[in-house]
């Protein structure tokens, strides 16, 4: 059995997977099989009897958690029950979940994602009677995160303040603190911190958590930050069981706290750690490593490695200088077209990268007019559309009565008459007797706020209605209660009224919200979930072309992989070009964009621009420069290209409508698919040549395919 664990591995690989138990440390590039070795490290210590209870594994993505536990599990089989996979913000949010007094937190407390803080943050600072001018809430939400992935509580905040304004900022940390723990809720970067904090001042908690995990093993290990590295140390301590796989050329978060020193100082940190360093790739072509080594080694800040590959030359990459950005999307969707068309290459293969979200827009126009079936990953995500927040926050006042954020977000949706004058008067009486607005009103009645009787009934029809719905809260299921909340508070008919033309969009969107609460336990079981589920765990499962950014893109791989925008001040950044460190982080993030792809890299950049106020002439990015010319091949003239495009959108367009036509799925069939198996087709939704086809697999779920890119068999 421990052998087998081996047998695909190369020596380096293995001698980290079968290490004796203590530090270990795998320093390795792109693509050397770290995540592999870390995967394998997890079924070797159980296929060496270790209980799988004992194992924490950290992945960067609650996605990446999933495969890696499922892949874990086909390694060893069943007996993986109790392994925990998970983010670190997962891994803490469910350690105060059981513990909640670890955090010194109270039970049903709640998670505050970066919007339910934000809100915060601006009543704390209106409160403080400060103009939000000076302080956005967005500016002041990265100080205070940057100070809480350092471990700098309010009081050393204070401390290290200088001057006038920043200790005003020192002073809405300290209130922005007291309200989250008035809340009884935690912010994201809190979810570590009084985890970290709980560990070491309470000696019988620690000692539990420290029995439990034995094995802690970190993937992406140089982006954790200083509070994260803190978490590690507390829970193995200095010669413990603890398994770090990193590269220090894909640092990229430390515009977030992150500290990829960590990575270097592992040794100090960790008695008797072992080192191991990869050096053979196994996920590109020796041009696509060229390359991105070439563009590494100017950055002098890093150790030198090298990288090898078994997987033949390859090809150069293609290079497009467009005029605009809109010429760029189009030729980058004609490429795309001809990849799918006559590459016979699987749509979810091929991957956009770009530096900034809003860069998505204009490829996504140009994806559709070609019919290329595409998904956004970090677009508006589903867990922040509106009517799913409204639900969601309902759920929250009901699994915790003090959560203030939420219960705010529905005080007055659907409309009952609260007005912003009710809320305020609320939230007054309520801050000045330090309790959150629902207590307050269900202690001392809605008397004690000095309204109108309207306004009084108004407020007292809400408490009644909370009530009513918070006494099915134990008894039901958490898709039942959504239904019940929908059906209580006629939330339909307010969709309805808003805007009856989003209406279906905004259905399915809760019917999904539902489905996903069929899957979970209990309710704070799905809040947590629902909380915790960030843009990059969209990136998988539909089919279709991925456009993404560079940071959600670390620790993916794809087959093509387009990096568009390649200009000074979009890639390298506009903020960070003036700052030698910031471009070596900009550089190390194309590195990581570049070494994304198995066989084939495409680079464009446009010459010009759209922006906010005149169009930006940017030069091509430094980065082009350094890469070595003859792994580059400049393609023809944009007007030739242009018009080979046209023909080739045109022959794709043939044979979508052709394909479209004969309709070949109608609802009720019973298909195969290779990768999700046997299911039934529920929806034939038109849309424009091609039909989506809305299929529910038996062993995967529900799922949404363009009808002429996916495979299917009749079952
Ligand atoms: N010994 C091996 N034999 C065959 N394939 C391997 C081997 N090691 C790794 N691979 C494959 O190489 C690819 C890259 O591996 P993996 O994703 O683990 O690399 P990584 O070092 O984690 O990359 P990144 O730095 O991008 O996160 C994967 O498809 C993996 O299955
Ligand atoms: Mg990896």
């Amino acid at each position: 059995m421990l052998e087998e664990l081996l047998e695909d591995l190369n020596p380096s690989q293995r001698e980290a997977v079968s290490a004796p138990i203590g530090p270990v440390l795998v320093l390795a590039g792109a693509g050397s099989g770290k995540t592999r070795v870390l995967t394998r490290r997890v079924a070797w210590l159980l296929a060496a009897g270790e209980r799988p209870s004992s194992i924490l594994a950290i992945t960067f993505t609650n996605k990446a958690a999933g495969e890696m536990a499922e892949r874990v599990r086909s390694l060893v089989g069943p007996n993986a029950d109790g392994l925990w996979v998970s983010t670190f913000h997962a891994a803490c949010a469910r350690m105060l979940r059981l513990h909640p007094e670890l955090g010194g937190l109270r039970s049903g407390w709640s998670i505050y994602d970066q919007d339910d803080a934000r809100r915060l943050l601006e009543r704390t600072i209106r409160r403080l009677d400060l103009d939000t001018k000076r302080f956005p809430p967005r500016a002041i939400a990265q100080q205070v995160s940057l100070a809480k992935a350092r471990l700098v509580d309010p009081e050393r905040f204070t401390d290290e303040a200088e001057g006038l304004y920043e200790r005003q900022v020192a002073m809405v940390y300290r209130s922005y603190q007291a309200a989250l723990a008035e809340a009884n809720a935690a912010d994201f970067d809190d979810l570590i911190g009084l985890v970290v904090e709980g560990l070491a001042t309470r000696p019988e908690l620690a000692e539990h958590w420290r029995r439990r995990f034995r094995h802690v093993l970190i993937d992406e290990y140089q982006d954790a930050n200083p509070a994260q590295h803190a978490f590690v140390a507390e829970l193995v301590g200095r010669s413990g069981s603890v398994f770090a796989v990193g590269d220090v050329d894909q640092s990229i978060y430390a515009f977030r706290g992150a500290d990829p020193s960590g990575v270097l100082t592992f040794e100090e940190r960790f008695d008797g750690a072992k080192v191991v360093t990869l050096e053979q790739n196994y996920r590109s072509t020796n041009a696509i490593l060229g390359l991105a080594n070439a563009v590494i080694a100017k950055n002098r800040r890093r150790y030198a490695k090298h990288l090898f590959s078994e997987l033949g030359e390859g090809t150069p990459a293609r290079r497009y200088q467009a005029t605009d950005e809109r010429d760029e999307a189009r030729w980058v969707a004609a490429t795309v077209r001809e990849f799918l068309q006559r590459g016979g290459v699987d749509p979810s293969e091929i991957a956009v990268i770009f530096r900034t979200n809003a860069q998505s827009r204009p490829l996504e126009e140009a994806f559709s007019e070609a019919g290329i079936p595409f998904r956004v990953v970090g677009g508006v995500r589903f867990y922040e559309r509106r009517e799913v927040r409204d639900l969601l926050a309902y759920l929250r006042v009901l699994a915790n009565p003090d959560d203030d954020v939420a219960l705010a977000r529905i005080l007055n949706v659907p409309r009952r008459g609260i007005g912003r004058g009710t809320e305020e008067a609320l939230q007054a009486a309520a801050a000045l007797r330090g309790r959150s607005m629902l207590s307050l009103l269900r202690a001392e009645g809605v008397e004690v706020l000095g309204l109108t009787s309207r306004q009084e009934r108004a407020l007292r029809g809400f408490v009644e209605l909370i009530d009513r719905l918070g006494a099915l809260a134990s008894l039901h299921r958490p898709s039942e209660l959504i239904d019940a909340v929908v059906a209580e508070t006629s939330y339909l008919e307010h969709l309805n009224e808003e805007d009856p033309i989003t209406l279906e969009g905004r259905l399915e969107n809760i019917a999904e919200l539902r489905a996903s609460a069929a899957e979970a336990d209990d309710l704070e079981s799905f809040l947590e979930r629902a909380a915790l589920v960030s843009a990059v765990d969209e990136v998988m499962g539909a089919s279709g072309v991925t456009l993404l950014t560079a940071h959600a893109a670390k620790g993916l791989e794809f087959d093509v992989v387009v990096v568009v925008g390649l200009e000074e001040g979009v890639f390298p950044h506009v903020r960070a070009i003036v700052d030698a460190e910031a471009v070596e982080e900009e550089r190390r993030l194309f590195y990581v964009a570049m070494t994304r792809a198995r066989t084939t890299l495409v680079l464009t950049s446009a010459r010009r621009r759209a922006s906010w106020g005149e169009p930006l002439y940017n030069p091509p990015s430094r980065f082009l420069d350094e890469l070595p010319a003859d792994l580059v091949a400049t393609t023809a003239a944009p007007v030739a290209v242009g018009t080979a495009c046209a023909e080739s959108i045109q022959r794709a367009s043939a044979v979508v409508e052709a394909r479209a036509a004969r309709s070949e799925w109608v609802v009720g069939d019973r298909v195969f698919h290779a990768r999700y198996g046997e299911g039934t087709i529920r929806r034939v939704v038109p849309r424009g040549v091609d039909d989506e086809l809305v299929i529910a697999f038996h062993g995967a779920g529900e799922r949404r395919f363009f009808a002429s890119m996916v495979k299917l068999r009749r079952a």
